[in-house]
């Protein structure tokens, strides 16, 4: 697969994909509703859609063919992916309605018209705005629980995707090879709005054994306070071009200039994230955005590979897989989790990405259709 998924969904920031599939064609949608993003996965069936007016495929093709009864499973054809700001829901409900997301295709004539109505949600929203679903679409959502989303949507991905894990080392991506057979038991980190840390033990199998409130939306909400931008996007572009070294307290600074080695400290690693700004007589205004947002951005990452390490290391894991939207496939943002796993760790644990990063509760959710048997199979 051409790109990191993570690309191609932010083309659809706005929604707007460059092919959409007819209503006709659309099999099953499945949203995930979090505390900043709305995510949408659904499938259509025509072989030919998703691919967009270059000949490049816009989404992704999962291979499961008719089985012998010529039935086809949920997960077959080709998957959608699209997100939109949970504050701008609206503009969701208005983009399934008007490509009649919510409207099962032909491929469900023989559904009966209840099951038609039901789509599967997960994350906190599916409560939140299920009124608003049934007012506006008309349709009820099956609620399925958050963390058994992630784990089913992440378990599929690592068994049946390949490439999707990829290690971030120096700069570069090493797509991974997963050895199906010796996969768990790992630790799944979930960098939403907040964080969830799972371990996971097999299919359908896990534990959630911590969690931060600092996360993405941490990032997100300090970040436009403090620098006042007005995307994400922004402020992940404003910290390309700063330097946290304005900003944070390096041990330097405190050792003049020296390593602190007898603790394994060199005189660059930051003693105190933001620590600079107490001793300069400075003011917010005195010091560049970009800055501002490199530093925030590096002590959100550090602090979640830290703890992700620890839990880890309170299981004896050596796999970390790291999820959700905050990544955004960043690479400053996975050099430094990746960093902070190895430095803490000292070499002995993983840090690892995934492609499909911010859409694995929104996967388990559509793979739900298949588990709970909605209306399991669809006759072709
Ligand atoms: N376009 C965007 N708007 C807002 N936040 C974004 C955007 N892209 C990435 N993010 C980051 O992703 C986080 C949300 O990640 P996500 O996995 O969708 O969690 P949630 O389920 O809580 O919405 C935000 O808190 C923010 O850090
Ligand atoms: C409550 C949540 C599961 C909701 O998921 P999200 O919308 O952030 O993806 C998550 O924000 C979380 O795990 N927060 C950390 C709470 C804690 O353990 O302190």
């Amino acid at each position: 697969m051409e790109g990191a998924l993570q690309r191609q969904s932010e083309e659809r920031d706005s929604g707007i994909m460059t092919t959409q599939p007819s209503a006709d064609e659309v099999s099953h949608l499945a949203v995930d509703i979090g505390g900043s993003l709305i995510k949408l996965v659904y499938s259509s069936i025509d072989p030919n859609d998703g691919l967009d007016d270059k000949g490049k495929k816009s989404s992704e093709e999962f291979s499961r063919v008719p089985n012998d009864n010529n039935d086809y499973p949920v997960l077959c054809g080709r998957l959608h992916f699209a997100k939109f700001e949970t504050s701008k829901i609206n503009d969701c409900l208005e983009f399934i309605s008007s490509k009649q997301l919510h409207r099962r295709g032909r491929w469900h004539h023989e559904a009966s018209g209840q099951d038609k109505d039901i789509i599967k949600a997960t994350g906190g929203g599916a409560y939140r705005f299920a009124d608003l679903f049934k007012e506006k679409l008309g349709v009820s959502l099956d609620k399925v629980d958050e963390m058994d989303c992630l784990v089913s949507g992440v378990n599929f991905l690592l068994n049946a995707v390949h490439p999707e894990a990829f290690t971030y080392i120096d700069g570069r991506e090493e797509y991974v090879q997963i050895d199906h057979n010796d996969l768990y038991p790992y630790l799944l980190v979930n960098i939403g709005s907040g964080v969830s840390m799972i371990k996971v033990d097999g299919d359908g199998k896990f534990e959630r054994v911590s969690g931060t409130s600092i996360g993405g939306g941490t990032f997100w909400g300090l970040g436009r306070l403090l620098t006042k931008c007005k995307s994400f996007d922004e402020l992940l572009e404003m910290s390309h071009n700063g330097n946290n070294r304005v900003i944070d307290m390096l041990v330097g600074d405190i050792y003049g200039g020296m390593d602190y080695t007898k603790i394994g400290l060199t005189s660059t690693a930051i003693a105190s994230s933001f620590g600079k700004a107490v001793s300069e007589n400075k003011e917010l205004g005195d010091y560049s955005p970009e800055d501002i947002s490199r530093s925030l951005l590096r002590m959100i990452s550090n602090n979640v590979g830290q703890i992700s390490y620890l839990n880890a290391l309170r299981f004896g894991l050596k796999r970390i897989f790291f999820g959700g939207f905050f990544i955004r496939g960043h690479a400053y943002t996975m050099d430094t989790i990746s960093v902070a796993v190895h430095f803490w760790s000292k070499g002995e644990a993983k840090a690892m990405f995934l492609k499909h990063e911010g859409f694995l509760g929104a996967l388990g959710a559509f793979m739900s259709y298949e588990t709970h048997g909605l209306d399991g199979k669809i006759t072709a």
